[in-house]
């Protein structure tokens, strides 16, 4: 099987074309070839299949093997792999995924060609969306125990689901220590991608995360799009901001207008290899 390596701000996949469909043992192909040291290594196993809606079709896998409806990063990979190999040209990409389609474009062609923006649509915001425990219209800053520990969380779902939580330092927060928990906490029925950030101003934000069904990674697409929406319901940012991740910086933006969130960032291939099975 043929790949391409790719990645978004050190979040990174292995990304597979030219299949007709999911194929049946997806899930254990993925632990194997996103394995570092047996297999190829990636934060997720990536499909572009044909679309009966848009122009491809993205299928994800983690690195546990279970699905996720959404990936902000691998959006713009693919887009990227669309651009540059599959003769796709320059204009607007529409791109299937478990959560909807998403609308793909080349900002400012010809100066900023590194970069990819992304529509990825209204977040949604009611509990039983997102899902969590809680039924409310909106989840902000919902007080949830850990032992002796309170979390303040703001639930945000962009297709797939995300805790927000507000903390001094997001650089140095223990990540490790409380993410997973909070991932496999029973507030969250399909489990969550879990959120640290720090609002440094109300245009840039300091976030690090922990990914459902993946660990630690160095960005989050999506989990950039929760953390500004959830910083602008607490009233801590305004609607456009820089979020800073471990692997580099993604332009977030908040629309008054449509209510959709626009996401800015780059999107590269390192390299191509076969995998042996
Ligand atoms: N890295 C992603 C999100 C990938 C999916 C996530 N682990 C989940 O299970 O929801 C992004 O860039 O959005």
């Amino acid at each position: 099987m043929k790949f391409t390596k790719m990645h978004g701000l050190g979040n990174d996949f292995i990304v597979v074309a030219g299949e007709k469909q999911l194929p049946e043992n997806s899930s254990e192909m993925a632990r194997r070839i996103c394995n570092r040291h047996f297999g190829v290594g990636g934060d997720g196993l990536v499909f572009i299949l044909p679309s009966e809606k848009g122009d491809v079709r993205m299928r994800i896998i983690n690195s546990d093997g279970s699905e996720a409806e959404q990936c902000g990063n691998a959006v713009r990979c693919v887009a990227r792999y669309c651009y540059e190999r599959l003769q796709f040209g320059t204009g607007k990409l529409a791109i299937e995924t478990q959560a909807g389609l998403q609308y793909v474009e080349l900002p400012g062609t010809g100066m900023n060609t590194d970069l990819i923006r992304v529509d990825m649509g209204k977040p949604r915001l009611a509990g039983k969306e997102i899902p969590t425990a809680v039924k409310g219209e909106t989840v902000v800053e919902h007080p949830v125990k850990l032992g002796e520990e309170t979390f303040f969380v703001t639930g945000v779902s962009m297709g797939n689901p995300h805790g927000v939580i507000f903390v001094e330092d997001a650089d140095t927060f223990p990540v490790e220590v409380w993410g997973p928990k909070l991932e496999q906490h029973s507030f969250f029925p399909e489990k969550a991608n879990v959120e640290f950030v720090t609002v440094r101003t109300p245009h840039e934000l300091d976030m690090r995360v922990w990914e459902r069904g993946v660990g630690r990674t160095m960005a989050c697409g999506t989990g950039a799009c929760a953390a500004l929406v959830a910083s602008v319901l607490t009233g801590k940012a305004e609607r456009q901001a820089t979020v800073h991740l471990q692997g580099g910086d993604l332009e977030i933006e908040w629309s008054k207008q449509n209510d959709h969130v626009y996401m800015t960032g780059p999107a590269k291939a390192v390299f191509e290899g076969e995998w042996l099975g």
